[in-house]
């Protein structure tokens, strides 16, 4: 059995102002180097759910423990640094400083990471041979790399998104809805790249979508009205 990449037990979670938790979970287990897929509803609380995994958001009760660390016990600043360190997040809208070239956008991650800097030491290739694989890889053409982030696509921020998840290979990529301005093409290819990485660095992919017909990509589906109670409860009213 691999090890244990996310640990939660008895996760509850409520939004400031709100009487009800979005989120009261028993247990979850993902182990590393597997790919799964959350889904729900709208609103059921997928991306609080990602946003907790991530350090974003305090453990306000339960635990939550990831590649063997408590979140609980750590403060706002380790959770940013461990997320840096050990994590990819590929959020909705995908966050890339608009006035950053693509390339200095990608790198930023590795600037901002001793991990990431190390790990891609230990495989004996620069931050830039880097960036630039993974943009080439992503079908990001070399004419962008100088560009404004902001004079590119949706689809083309969200693959640009992606290399700056991926560079340094962290433990774990969560991606929230990656895919959704893509064509099918682009989705399937942004796919493919995404579990030939993960599956090259030992990744633990951790993926929110909609779009049912992504399923067999992934070795397994957790459907999140299933695990969470608070869920439950609006039912039963
Ligand atoms: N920033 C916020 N402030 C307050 N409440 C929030 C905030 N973000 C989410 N919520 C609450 O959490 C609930 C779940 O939202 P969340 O975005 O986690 O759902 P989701 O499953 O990711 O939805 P979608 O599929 O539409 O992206 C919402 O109904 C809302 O009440």
């Amino acid at each position: 059995m691999a090890d244990l990449c996310i640990s939660v037990r008895n996760l509850a979670y409520t939004w400031r102002g709100q009487v009800k938790p979005t989120l009261d979970i028993d247990t979850l287990t993902i182990h590393s180097g597997e790919r799964v897929v959350l889904r729900g509803p709208s609103g059921s609380g997928k991306s609080t759910l990602l946003s907790l995994l991530a350090g974003v958001h305090d453990v306000q009760s339960g635990e939550l423990e990831v590649l063997g660390q408590s979140l609980k016990t750590m403060s706002q600043h380790q959770r940013d640094r461990y997320r840096a360190d050990h994590m990819g997040y590929i959020f909705q809208q995908f966050n890339l400083l608009p006035f950053l070239t693509v390339q200095q956008n990608v790198l930023l991650a590795v600037e901002f990471s001793n991990a990431r800097r190390q790990r891609l030491q230990q495989a004996g290739v620069s931050a830039a041979q880097e960036c630039k694989r993974l943009l080439t890889s992503l079908g990001i053409s070399s004419e962008l790399w100088h560009n404004p982030a902001s004079e590119l696509s949706v689809g083309q921020q969200q693959r640009v998104a992606a290399a700056r998840a991926l560079i340094g290979a962290p433990e774990i990529l969560i991606a929230d809805e990656p895919t959704s301005a893509l064509d099918a093409d682009a989705r399937d290819s942004f796919l493919a790249l995404l579990k030939s990485e993960c599956a090259r660095h030992q990744i633990t992919l951790i993926f929110v979508t909609h779009d049912g017909s992504l399923a067999s990509h992934f070795d397994r589906v957790i459907e999140l009205n299933a695990i969470n109670r608070a869920a439950a409860q609006e039912v039963q009213v």
